[in-house]
């Protein structure tokens, strides 16, 4: 747009270049000249040669300053300078009468000029497309112009309407800020008052607590004081009472004085009197012998009623006789009969009761300081195991849980005299002379060997072996039970072994009484001995062997004592190695010698009771209780 040159929108025909004119011209010049041009070409061609090129310079020169305004044209103006040129140049001079020779120089201007204006008209031809082209761009560009315009219209009046709306609108904006200023300072006193009403609030909360809070102390102030009150009439009550009770108190006092004073003397007695005691019942022992032999006698079971019996007479609290005859056609016929005195008999009526009524001093002298062993003796089946353990229920109950239901009865006495006792337990079984601990029940059993407390060898004990504290009979059942399974197991691994095995129970005693400086130790063996029969197969000779030998021992033990040996072969065998500090002169025995009615075992029955009454002719030396005076405890 910018290269089409700028005519004024008020361009009008008159205003274009008249390049109709120059064809008529040339039309003119064709035909001859009008009568203007003739004359002016008459008057230029009269006139000096100096002055007729200013002329025709004069005639086309304001045509070319016009074509000159429409920058488009510039070719064309070029060229009209060309022929400009052209007819400018400079023309010999012709004589004024030479008319011809002017004529012809008409004639040759003439065509100078022809073929000058063939030039413009071709040059009008080409301005004249050019300009049809400017007219057509010029047209173009006001009909873009017209469109322009009316879009300029339209965006005026939307302008115009969008400047009322946004007028409107700035309006409404304004009204807007001002309601939102005040909302917004509504608002903020709004925040104001909530924030004061929360202050209030939680100021209220605060005190409703305090109020509550308040209200429950009242309320228990209220009852406490209700209760003081009542407390109060109560008190007074109490301190008349309480008086009364001084006056009582006082005289209490005085006669709780006298009363110690007797409760000390009557101690000083009941320990005096407890020491005789002891003395009395040693001395009653000692008389009736440190080694003391019963004889025990079971009575058939309900399955074995039908077995035959030999005969058996108890002549009186201490003797028996057993009776045999023989058949006559027996190796040994006629009448077989022995008769037997021990400290005791015990018939096949005699209850648990009853035996341990006849071996609790034995236990008392546990109790007293002394070491004691019990045994039980005889053939297998003939009521060892029953004598020490006994059976279900308290009834049935043996010597062992006896004896330890009678330590914890005693002890209770003993700590009101000022003694603290402390109780040990432990169960092993000797099986072929070697010790087992029962109360370990895993297969691994670690070796076990009896060695000395001190170098005295007065007190031994057997390494490996378990010791459990025990506080209670209870205590001791279970530990007992416990041992009675570990020995049924092994006895199942090792057919009969159990009847073939010595077991013992170890009852450790410690008594201390720190008011009068006394200490003492003492054990307790209960024994329950291995089957005296001899073994009947060769699979039992082994454990016969050592059976036998442990229990030959033992008697030789025994004899040894009994003569007042200076060596006494307790070593030879394990029993007789553990019992030692039993059987020694510090110590009281008991064996209980178990025999049965029945016919078939009446040589057995006959070998245990010989073998017991050759320990009951044995009487230790007087025993010593282990009892020590203490400097310091
Ligand atoms: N005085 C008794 N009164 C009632 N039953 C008894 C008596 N003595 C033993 N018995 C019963 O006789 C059976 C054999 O007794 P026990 O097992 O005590 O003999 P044992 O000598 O220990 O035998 P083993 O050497 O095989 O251990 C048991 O059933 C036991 O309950």
């Amino acid at each position: 747009m910018s290269r089409i040159p700028k005519f004024p929108s008020t361009a009008t025909k008159e205003n274009k270049p008249t390049f109709t004119n120059s064809r008529n011209i040339t039309r003119t010049i064709g035909n001859g000249l009008s009568e203007a041009d003739k004359k002016n070409l008459l008057l230029n061609h009269t006139k000096p040669l100096r002055n007729t090129s200013s002329t025709t310079t004069t005639v086309a020169a304001p045509r070319l300053k016009r074509s000159a305004t429409a920058p488009s044209t510039a070719t064309v103006s070029n060229k009209i300078t060309k022929v400009e040129k052209k007819t400018t140049t400079v023309a010999p001079r012709i004589a004024p009468y030479d008319y011809k020779a002017r004529f012809n120089d008409l004639v040759e201007k003439h065509k100078a000029i022809k073929s000058e204006l063939s030039d413009l008209k071709d040059k009008h031809l080409e301005v004249s497309d050019e300009y049809e082209k400017i007219k057509e761009t010029v047209e173009g560009n006001i009909t873009e112009r017209d469109m322009l315009k009316e879009k300029l219209l339209n965006t005026l009046k939307d302008l115009r309407l969008k400047s009322s709306e946004y007028e409107s609108l700035k309006l409404d904006y304004e009204i807007q800020k001002q309601e939102n200023e005040e909302l917004h300072n509504k608002s903020r006193l709004l925040d104001d008052v909530t924030q004061s009403l929360k202050l209030k609030t939680s100021e209220f909360d605060k005190l409703k607590m305090e109020f509550d809070d308040l209200t429950r102390r009242h309320k228990s102030l209220s009852e406490e004081t209700e209760a003081l009150r009542v407390l109060t009439d109560h008190l007074k009550k109490i301190s008349v009472e309480y008086d009364k009770l001084k006056l009582d108190h006082k005289e209490a006092i005085d006669t709780i004085t006298k009363n110690k004073t007797d409760s000390e003397a009557l101690q000083n007695i009941l320990a005096t009197m407890y020491r005789d005691q002891r003395v009395l019942r040693n001395t009653v022992q000692d008389l009736k012998g440190n080694i003391r032999v019963y004889c025990r006698v079971r009575p058939p079971l309900e399955s074995e009623a039908s077995k035959p019996l030999y005969n058996l007479n108890v002549l009186d609290a201490c003797s028996i006789e057993v009776e045999k005859i023989e058949l006559l056609n027996s190796a040994r016929k006629g009448k077989s009969q022995h008769s037997f005195s021990f400290d005791g008999i015990f018939t096949p009526h005699s209850s648990q009761e009853d035996v341990f009524s006849e071996v609790s001093p034995m236990v008392q002298s546990a109790l007293d300081g002394y070491n004691v062993c019990i045994f039980a003796y005889g053939q297998t089946g003939s009521g060892k195991t029953y004598t020490m353990e006994g059976g279900c229920g308290v009834e049935q109950y043996g010597i062992i849980p006896r004896a330890i239901n009678m330590i914890f009865t005693c002890m209770e006495d003993l700590k009101r005299m000022g003694w603290e006792l402390n109780i040990k337990a432990s169960f092993l079984e000797i099986y072929n002379e070697i010790i087992y601990d029962l109360l370990n029940s895993s297969k691994e059993q670690e070796s076990h060997d009896i060695k000395m407390v001190n170098s005295k060898g007065t007190d031994l004990y057997v390494s490996n072996l378990k010791e459990e504290e025990v506080k209670s009979t209870h205590d001791f059942i279970r530990l007992l039970i416990f041992a009675q399974r570990n020995r049924q197991t092994a006895a199942t691994l090792n057919n009969e072994r159990s009847s073939r095995s010595h077991s013992v129970a170890q009852i450790k005693i410690a008594a201390i009484n720190e008011k009068r400086k006394e200490k003492f130790t003492s054990n307790l063996n209960l024994v329950d001995l291995a089957g005296s029969e001899s073994g009947k197969t060769t699979q039992r000779m082994d454990e016969t062997k050592h059976i036998n030998r442990s229990l030959s021992e033992l008697s030789k033990v025994i004899l040894s004592l009994q003569t007042n040996q200076s060596h006494i072969p307790y070593r030879n065998s394990k029993l007789t190695h553990l019992l030692m500090p039993s059987l020694g002169g510090n110590s009281k025995t008991l064996m209980l010698v178990n025999i049965n009615q029945f016919d078939e075992s009446f040589n057995e029955t006959l070998n245990s009771l010989r073998f017991a009454t050759k320990v009951n002719s044995c009487r230790t030396v007087k025993a010593k209780k282990n009892i020590t005076m203490v400097d310091s405890l």
